[in-house]
């Protein structure tokens, strides 16, 4: 065994012992009759191996340039139809402003872009399309853009390269950035998530915005969750905001003074909206609203919360296309940013506004109302709140974007509800009385 091996490697490199080898060897030496055979074979070997690496390189190169959802000429081209404004020569309106919309296949992204386009404005939307919730509504979403001339590039704004290349197309005269992870509760189980896109993301979109030339002017979606254990109310931007109840308001809280810090040294134009409990048609099916009208469908429980003693909670429901309009006023008035070759030149706006409703109601109160437009009777579990993050109640003092937006909440909780149940039975194909849906 000891001869065997020695004989099959030989203790001295570089030198083949063919006379004491055995059958194998001898076969090797027919094979190979010289050294110099030897030396071309390997020659070959080397050489196919080369031709093999570099081939799957490129087949790995071109395959990633295939499978990007981004970049090329055709691409860019829909960019910049999409970002075009198609509003009447001589409109009241003016030019048209080019909106890049992050989170347009989200809820508030998709109806903001709708209206923006449908009044003659450019959009283009970015979104990742994430599996926080049911994606394929978010492609519904996309599709329903699509058919209005709406582009969306499927992309995270954690993509400095795609959102530099995106300014590189169109010089956007504004964003709106409403791309998040939202949800109160769902912090708890995945909170890597929101300092991922309400951290990170909007950090990597404001060095973007920074960068660009000419500066867009920015809007975005804060959130009413920041004013957290305020008791005060109803609440108004003065009150305190330094008491978060969860990571989410924590995240929206602390994007709020990452823009004002943008807008100090880089002289961007900053809107930030405080949302309160947005619901409407195309909704989030991780809201209450949207669960509960699922839930109540299917004859499944809902789990309803109660305060402390006994106290119903209650939310400042606010109807979507009052939040959109509040959105586009925000657009319309943002001032300039002041910035340029990401230095800042003068002052430029930062403001902050409440979106409400102004007429919270209990969730009870929301439970009855569904019941009553789906005419199905909820089977309630009624606990008492876990401590997962939620307020007791929240409620908007809306007296400044009312005077600088001219915003004017007009929808109740009852008509937008009606609404919201219409859509939903179409969308998800119930008919009046049947049980059958695609859901
Ligand atoms: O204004 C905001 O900035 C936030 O609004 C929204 O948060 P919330 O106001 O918490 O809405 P939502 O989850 O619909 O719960 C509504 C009520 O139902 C209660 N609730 C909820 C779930 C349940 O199973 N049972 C229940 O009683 C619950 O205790 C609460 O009292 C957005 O999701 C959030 O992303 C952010 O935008």
């Amino acid at each position: 065994m000891r001869v065997l091996e020695e004989d099959l490697f030989p203790s001295t490199p570089g030198k083949v012992k063919i006379e004491r080898a055995g059958a194998m060897n001898r076969q090797l030496h027919r094979c190979f009759a010289s050294t110099s055979t030897m030396f071309l074979w390997a020659l070959f070997l080397v050489a196919m191996t080369a031709s093999y690496l570099s081939f799957q390189s490129f087949v790995d190169t071109s395959s990633k340039y295939l499978a990007a959802s981004w970049g090329g000429l055709h691409w860019e081209r829909q960019i910049r139809a999409s970002a075009a404004p198609r509003r009447p020569p001589g409109s009241a309106a003016g030019a048209g402003m080019s909106v890049l919309v992050t989170g347009a296949a989200g809820f508030v992204g998709t109806h903001c872009s709708l209206a923006l386009r449908k009044r003659g404005d450019g959009v283009v939307g970015v979104d990742n399309f994430n599996a926080y919730y049911d994606p394929s509504l978010k492609k519904a979403r996309r599709a329903l853009l699509a058919s209005h001339g709406v582009f969306i590039v499927e992309g995270d704004i954690n993509d400095g390269r795609l959102l530099a290349k995106l300014f590189d197309v169109v010089p956007f005269t504004h964003v709106l950035h409403l791309a998040a992870q939202a949800g109160v509760r769902y912090a708890m189980q995945n909170p890597a998530s929101y300092v991922h896109s309400n951290i990170a993301g909007l950090v990597t979109l404001l060095e973007a915005c920074k960068d660009a030339d000419p500066q867009p002017a920015i809007v975005w979606a804060s959130s009413s969750s920041v004013y957290g254990l305020n008791d005060k109310v109803p609440f108004s931007e003065r009150d305190r905001t330094d008491q978060p109840a969860s990571l989410y308001a924590a995240t929206k809280k602390a994007g709020e003074e990452i823009t004002h810090t943008y807008n100090h040294i880089y002289g961007l134009s900053i809107t930030g909206l405080r949302f309160f409990t947005v619901y409407g048609p195309w909704g989030r099916p991780d809201m209450a609203y949207f669960s509960f009208t699922r839930n109540i469908l299917q004859g499944k429980p809902i789990t309803v919360y109660r305060g402390k003693d006994r106290v119903d909670l209650a939310r400042d429901f606010t109807y979507i296309d009052d939040i959109v309009k509040g959105c586009l006023g925000s657009l319309d008035t943002a001032g300039k940013s002041t910035g340029t070759g990401g230095k800042k030149r003068g002052p430029a706006p930062y403001r902050i506004f409440n979106l409400g409703n102004t007429a919270p109601v209990t969730v009870p109160n929301l439970v009855s109302i569904l019941e009553k437009h789906l005419r199905v009777k909820a089977k309630k579990n009624v606990v008492e709140m876990p401590g997962n993050g939620d307020v007791p109640f929240t409620h908007a003092n809306i007296t400044l974007a009312r005077q600088q937006l001219g915003y004017k909440p007009t929808t109740n909780l009852d008509v937008g509800l009606k609404k919201f149940v219409k859509w939903y039975q179409s969308y998800y194909g119930y008919t009046r009385g049947s049980k059958n849906s695609r859901q």
